[in-house]
């Protein structure tokens, strides 16, 4: 796989469970005047209701997944939360984004979001979404209503040491309206496009 391709660039999209990144993101495809891709990620857990094959996830089984490891088709993965549950961006999903001029979008927690940071390829354009305050965190994750007490107690205690990682990312985006935080990442990337074309010419 190509480092970086002409014209597309890697996006990574990152914070807290509960952060608003799926909302902002979906936001961000459908307002944004980029050509912007979201990386279709896979994981083991089970779809939620009105969740697709190939359109939220691709979901597979641990079997399936664990071949896909032994494959080396991960840029990364993760067994997120401690449940059991594995997710991991696909190289082939990055790959023909960027070779087709894409700026893909990866929208994934922050052990992810490092472990790509780490590998220092792709020159990507990292992105540290939040609310907030911890507390704003804890009643958006509750109002959703998708989370287990356990698993509210078990993701704040992750955001708490995610947050630390914060300063390892590009950009800073407080959530506190999905409107102003959408336009605000819109227009880092337009300004990143820019860049791009200058340093070109
Ligand atoms: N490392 C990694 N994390 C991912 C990937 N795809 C999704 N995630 C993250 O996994 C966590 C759980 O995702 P999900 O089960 O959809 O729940 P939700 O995003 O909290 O609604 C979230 O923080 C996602 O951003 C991926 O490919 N790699
Ligand atoms: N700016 C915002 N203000 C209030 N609620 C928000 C905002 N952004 C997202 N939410 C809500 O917070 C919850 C978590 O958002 P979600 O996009 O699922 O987060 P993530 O994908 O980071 O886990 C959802 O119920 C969503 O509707």
């Amino acid at each position: 796989m190509n480092n970086r391709s002409p014209a597309g660039r890697l996006v990574i999209i990152s914070g807290p469970s509960g952060a608003g990144k799926s909302t902002v993101v979906r936001r961000l495809l459908s307002e944004c005047d980029l050509p912007l891709q979201l990386s279709i990620s896979a994981t083991t857990r089970a779809p939620r209701p009105g969740e697709q094959h190939g359109e939220d996830y691709f979901f597979l089984s641990d079997g399936e997944f664990q071949d896909r490891i032994r494959g080396g088709d991960f840029l990364e993965h993760k067994e997120v939360f401690g449940c059991g549950h594995w997710y991991g961006t696909l190289k082939e999903q990055v790959a023909t984004g960027l070779n087709t001029g894409k700026w893909v979008i990866l929208e994934i927690d922050v052990q992810g979001a490092l472990a790509i940071l780490d590998q220092q390829a792709f020159s990507p354009i990292s992105l540290f979404l939040h609310p907030g305050t911890m507390d704003e965190l804890e009643r958006r994750l509750r109002d959703r209503g998708t989370e287990s007490e356990e698993a509210i107690t078990s993701r704040m205690e992750t955001a708490h040491r995610e947050m630390q990682s914060l300063h390892r990312y590009q950009y800073e985006i407080i959530n506190e309206s999905v409107d102003r935080a959408v336009s605000d990442i819109c227009q880092i990337l337009k300004d990143q496009k820019e860049k791009q074309r200058c340093s070109k010419s």
